[in-house]
């Protein structure tokens, strides 16, 4: 029998990397994988990655059609590039080593990697290929990673050497490292680390203490103009400018260890130091030791230069050396006494820090996690001024409060910059917060704002942070970073994707993934709620399904949003866990679907429209009444709104295919107050209209949660739904008045659709397969004429009574009571109301009183 070793065991001991192996026993082995890989893809351990780069070119292809060839030739060089092959990554040729069965990892030639989870050296390994490579799926048996590029520059970053990456990836995989993969690695890792770009007395520097690199770059077509030339210098001419200091390793967050320390990795046993290396161990200091040669480049051509330098293979590393930074004042921050940092958010810092400078570059946890107090704990490591930035004016306010709640800083050093407040800090060193649209804004500005976008504008920030930092490769937001001279800059975002393909970018505009937490450690150790998530089937009615068949896309979203069979799931849904104690959060995009459910299930809602009044209102009675246990909330809910209470989350329409808001909407259930609580899980459904594009637009849009290790069970038909008591539309007149009422609403009903089309550069969707409209549409498949038969007092509302007695906004009533609540407070009990009924309520009282007296 084999023999399991510890996780701390070495790996020394029991593994040879099998290049000692004799040629005849090859065959055998060869045999022997072949069976065991076939052993596998039929039994537990399915080869069979499922995402694979040809399948998600499909995806991308069948969601944003491209007319031509081009994009065929791309998806095969990217199989090539990739291994896959359709969907299958074949190791069948691979030999395995004699103790394979002790080693967690599968890797092919191209740096796609399989790790199984179940493994005992599977964490250790996790920790190793987080650094080194990215994840692409962590379902709960099987992992897939893939090295890239990015992901070995974010590797050297964070201090491992490409000896050891080889090195320990050899030891952890089941076959010997193909020489190809090896030479790739040795490529790819190559320049890295050569060129330096930094920020001096307001002015960029390429820096090498290569000249080479330094000339290579000086050539170059695009980064030789952006070079500013001072008068007296020629445009050959390298300028020397001097020795860094050398790199400190204390890393000194209130409550963490040493990470840099070497000692402290010896201390983790000598003997597995290249895995412990990836902690934050970092031995580069060779650029140190020489003479630095540089130039200046335009700070307004940052862009242009990072770009470029990523392109020849030559990443500006972008590292701040903070604590030797006497240009810029300090800020007086720290964290307070009793604010504790958890263990993943000190990794991840510890992996910005780890050789005593600030990394620039992103860090990904998902929602809930507690992104805020990371990038608070770095901007009190960093102490220097910070510009934090946002989506929402309502982050801002979280993000102030949040300073003001984990660390030390006065309230006067702290200012917001929004619509509404324009506030500048006094003194040398202060935090200002603001937002993406508030920065980027285009166009003249009023005076005030003017005037604060001139003060962030010539002062040198030491660090700038940025929040859902995958907004920031969209063309509006690129220019915040680079509108700014900044040191260090923190992305942190829960889900780096988009459904264009411009998160690459993110690399060369902010820096390389620092650190990507994996949810499902965080749900087991407590830190966010486990969920269970479940797609619910509902059936079109036979009449709804009929008009979906004949109308245009817009339209159509209206009808898959709107069938009655959905509007009685969510009311089925609503009612079994409201009576189980949950809170709920209905979302839907559609804000037509939005307020007519609402109002029919007799919720409050929240969308675009509502009165900053009334949002907080509605919240703030979801959280203390027990009264308010639903509320619906449009997208506006997506990110930021901070709702421990909500326990279950039911989506009836959606954006589509994004993935991203997806898992932002989940985060809104990830901070469950009761996440602690034995047992306990959180519900998200998703209802989709069966048979419709729908179907289609949700397996996508789970996608990335099913990557991060979720597993959602379909829900064919919910028991007791027939008969439950006061179920909408249960009628047939009902439905089909509901019906009229869609069909009757304006084009701007269905509001996602526009928001597609943009997406997909102005063109229609295209239509899925099955049942085709009928032959009265015109080509583009837009109906040439509309009509609807009825009788007549189906159009006036003649058969609709039932159905308009409820149709009153939950809204409406909540404030009035509220209004009549405030001024019972104000003039007491007997008081309020209308003048008339207030010289009433004095009548009656007299007649009491004289009653009493009687
Ligand atoms: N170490 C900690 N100690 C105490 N509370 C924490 C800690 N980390 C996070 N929290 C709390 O957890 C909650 C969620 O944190 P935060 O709002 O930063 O999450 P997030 O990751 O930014 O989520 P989202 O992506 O949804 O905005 C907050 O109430 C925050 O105060």
């Amino acid at each position: 029998m084999s023999r399991s070793p510890s996780p701390d065991e070495s790996l020394d001991g029991f593994v040879s990397d099998g290049s000692d192996e004799s040629e005849e026993y090859r065959p055998r082995r060869r045999a022997a994988n072949k069976r065991n890989v076939r052993a596998a893809r039929g039994g537990k351990v399915s080869l069979k990655v499922n995402l694979s780069a040809l399948q998600r070119a499909r995806e991308v292809e069948a969601l944003y059609p491209v007319d031509g060839e081009v994009e065929e030739d791309e998806a095969i060089a990217e199989v090539e590039d990739t291994g896959f092959m359709d969907g299958v990554l074949d190791l069948s040729e691979l030999r395995l080593k004699d103790d394979h069965a002790l080693r967690p990892l599968w890797v092919d030639d191209y740096g796609n990697i399989i790790l199984e989870a179940f493994a005992t050296l599977a964490p250790r390994a996790q920790d190793f290929l987080i650094a080194i490579s990215e994840p692409v799926s962590r379902p709960s048996l099987i992992h897939e990673y893939r090295i890239t590029k990015p992901s070995l520059h974010a590797a050297m970053s964070v201090g491992l050497e490409t000896p050891n990456i080889i090195k320990v990836l050899n030891r952890l995989s089941k076959t010997p490292l193909s020489k190809k993969l090896e030479k790739r690695i040795e490529e790819w890792t190559a320049s890295y680390g050569k060129i330096r770009l930094v920020l001096k007395n307001n002015k960029y520097y390429l820096e090498s203490t290569s000249e080479t690199f330094l000339r290579v770059l000086l050539n170059d077509p695009v980064i030789g103009p952006c070079r500013v030339v001072s008068t007296n210098e020629s445009a050959s001419q390298a300028l020397v400018f001097g020795r860094d200091a050398a790199p400190r390793r204390d890393f000194d967050l209130p409550g963490t260890r040493a990470d840099g320390d070497p000692q402290a990795v010896e201390q983790d046993g000598g003997h597995d130091d290249e895995i412990g290396a990836i902690i934050g161990m970092d031995d580069r200091d060779d650029m140190d030791d020489d003479a630095v040669h540089s130039f200046e480049v335009a700070g307004d051509k940052m862009e242009t230069v990072r770009r470029r330098c990523k392109d020849i293979d030559l990443p500006a590393l972008e590292e701040y050396d903070f604590r030797n930074d006497t240009n810029n004042a300090n800020l007086d921050i720290q964290l307070k006494p009793m604010t504790v940092i958890r263990p993943y958010q000190e990794t991840s810092l510890a992996k910005m820090f780890g050789n005593g400078r600030a990394r620039s570059g992103i860090i990904v946890l998902p929602c809930g996690a507690g992104k805020t107090l990371v990038g608070i704990t770095a901007a009190c490591t960093i102490k220097k001024s910070t510009l934090v930035l946002c989506t929402s004016a309502v982050s801002v306010a979280q993000w102030k409060q949040q300073f003001i709640q984990f660390s030390n800083i006065p309230e006067r050093q702290i200012c917001a910059f929004t619509q509404s407040e324009k506030e500048m800090f006094t003194g040398p060193a202060g935090i200002v917060i603001s937002t993406y649209s508030m920065i980027a804004k285009t166009g003249k500005r009023a005076h005030d704002a003017e005037k604060v976008m001139d003060f962030l504008r010539k002062r040198e920030w030491g660090f700038l942070l940025l929040d859902e930092v995958h907004v920031v490769p969209a063309d509006m937001f690129r220019k915040c970073v680079n509108g700014f001279k900044v040191h260090a800059k923190l992305g942190l975002t829960a889900t780096l994707v988009r459904e264009d393909d411009k998160i690459q970018d993110l690399g060369y505009l902010i820096g390389p993934k620092l650190y990507e937490a994996n949810w499902m450690d965080l749900a087991k150790n407590g830190h966010i709620a486990t969920v269970q998530c479940a797609e619910v089937w509902c059936p079109m009615t036979p009449h709804f399904y009929r008009e979906y068949l004949r109308c245009a896309s817009r339209r159509r979203i209206l009808l898959h949003a709107m069938n009655p069979n959905k509007v009685q799931a969510c009311q089925f849904l609503i009612n079994y866990h409201e009576s189980r104690g949950d809170k709920c959060i209905v979302f839907s995009d559609n804000v037509y679907a939005l307020e007519a459910y609402a109002t029919r299930l007799m919720k409050p809602f929240i969308h675009g429209a509502t009165p900053e009044g009334e949002r907080l209102r509605i919240l703030s009675r979801f959280q203390t009444d027990p009264q308010v246990n639903t509320i619906f909330l449009s997208k506006v809910g997506d990110t930021s709104i901070d709702l421990p209470e909500a326990t279950c989350l039911i989506q009836i329409s959606s954006h589509f295919g994004s993935r991203r808001q997806e898992a932002q909407r989940l985060g809104r259930i990830l901070r469950a107050k009761r996440r602690n609580d034995e047992g306990f899980n959180a519900f998200f459904y998703s209802l989709v209209s069966k048979d419709t594009q729908e179907m289609y637009y949700s397996s996508k849009r789970q996608g990335f949660l099913i990557d991060q290790g979720y597993a959602f069970k379909v829900i064919t038909e919910l028991h007791g739904l027939d008969t439950m008591p006061d179920l909408v539309f249960r009628k047939k007149d009902e439905q089909i008045s509901l019906l009229e009422e869609v069909l009757n609403v304006g084009e701007n009903a269905a509001e996602t659709a526009d928001h597609y089309m943009r997406l997909n550069n102005g063109k229609h969707p295209r239509r899925p397969a099955g049942p085709q409209p009928p032959a009265y549409t015109t080509a583009n498949g837009m109906p040439a004429v509309q009509r609807f038969q009825a009788p007549l007092e189906h159009l006036s509302g003649g058969q609709n009574l039932s159905y308009r007695e409820q149709n009153k906004s939950l809204n409406k009533e909540m404030s009035r009571e509220e209004r009549i609540a405030k001024k019972n407070k104000t003039n007491g009990p007997s008081s309020g109301g209308h003048k008339l009924f207030k010289k009433r309520r004095v009548d009656a009282e007299e007649i009491r009183k004289q009653r009493g007296a009687v």
